[in-house]
């Protein structure tokens, strides 16, 4: 008989523990545009596997700059950056990075199940499995009704389901975020944050990376905080939430949360 195998949840344990291995290292990371601006300067961030670290700050203080240097999309002007183990480049090119941006970017002539599929078409894997895939992400997004409609039949919050739908579909190691939830009203955005939470919750191993101008969706949905100010943009301080998953609704209410609320606003005057 086989062993039976333990899964270890989010849920289980307060942050990821020190044993986890780092798969975000930024050392003394700096990025000069050709213009002469300078992006980010003196970036250091150590992001361990497991973990959902959010990334709030003023406009233009390096957030996306920071999302392009991971994803190797632009080069630093100095400083290393190692990410699952190798360079930016090497990470995107693994199928391992996947993103998810404020515009869900769906293809609009496609209905919902090729546009979740597209990921995994790319990389050349087998029809069959690319619909078995897709239907399972589906499924977790709470889609499963919706496979043949075209995006213009869905509501925003809809769309941005299916675009996290195909982010995850290659089984993403690192999954970044950029803004997902800012063109959605509140209700909507409240319900996939949770929605979000549940699904991070279910895999121990992803990690995800979050930018957002919101510091209450900030505060209820990360393990960390990098808080960054601008001219040069910095991150000014790493907070941590060490508040047990799973988190409801009602964690917005407790005065853990309002003090940590209070704590990135601080540090966002700096
Ligand atoms: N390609 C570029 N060439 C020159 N400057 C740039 C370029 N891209 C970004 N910048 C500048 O670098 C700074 C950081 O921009 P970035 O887009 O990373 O900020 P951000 O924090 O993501 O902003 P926002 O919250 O408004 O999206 C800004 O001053 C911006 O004008």
């Amino acid at each position: 008989m086989g062993e039976k195998k333990i899964e270890t949840k989010h849920s289980d344990f307060l942050l990821p523990s020190s044993a986890a291995r780092t798969l975000v290292n930024l050392q003394q990371v700096e990025k000069i545009y050709p213009n002469g601006m300078i992006a980010v300067q003196d970036v250091n961030l150590k992001i361990k596997e497991g973990e959902f670290v959010s990334f709030v700050g003023p406009s233009g203080c390096g957030k996306s700059t920071i999302f392009r240097l991971i994803t190797g999309l632009t080069e630093p002007s100095a400083g290393r950056l190692e990410i699952l183990g190798g360079n930016p480049e090497a990470a995107r090119k693994s199928g391992r990075l996947s993103f998810v941006f404020q515009d869900a970017t769906l293809m609009p002539w496609c209905n919902v199940i090729d546009n979740v599929m597209l990921p995994l078409k790319l990389q050349g894997i087998p029809k069959i499995q690319q619909k078995e895939e897709a239907e399972r992400v589906l499924e977790l997004v709470g889609l499963k009704d919706y496979h043949k409609s075209l995006p213009r039949q869905l509501s925003g919050g809809m769309k941005m389901r299916v675009s996290i739908a195909r982010s995850l579909v290659v089984n993403p190691g690192l999954l970044l975020m950029d803004e997902p939830f800012g063109a959605l009203d509140e209700i909507t955005r409240q319900t996939l944050q949770q929605e979000l939470l549940s699904i991070w919750g279910k895999d121990p191993k992803m990690t995800v990376l979050f930018v957002t101008h919101n510091v209450f969706e900030a505060v209820y949905l990360s393990t960390k905080i990098a808080v960054m100010t601008s001219s040069p943009g910095k991150i000014a301080e790493l907070i941590d939430v060490p508040i047990p998953y799973p988190r409801d609704s009602d964690f917005r209410t407790t005065a853990s949360f309002s003090e940590i609320v209070t704590r990135v606003n601080g540090a966002l005057k700096q």
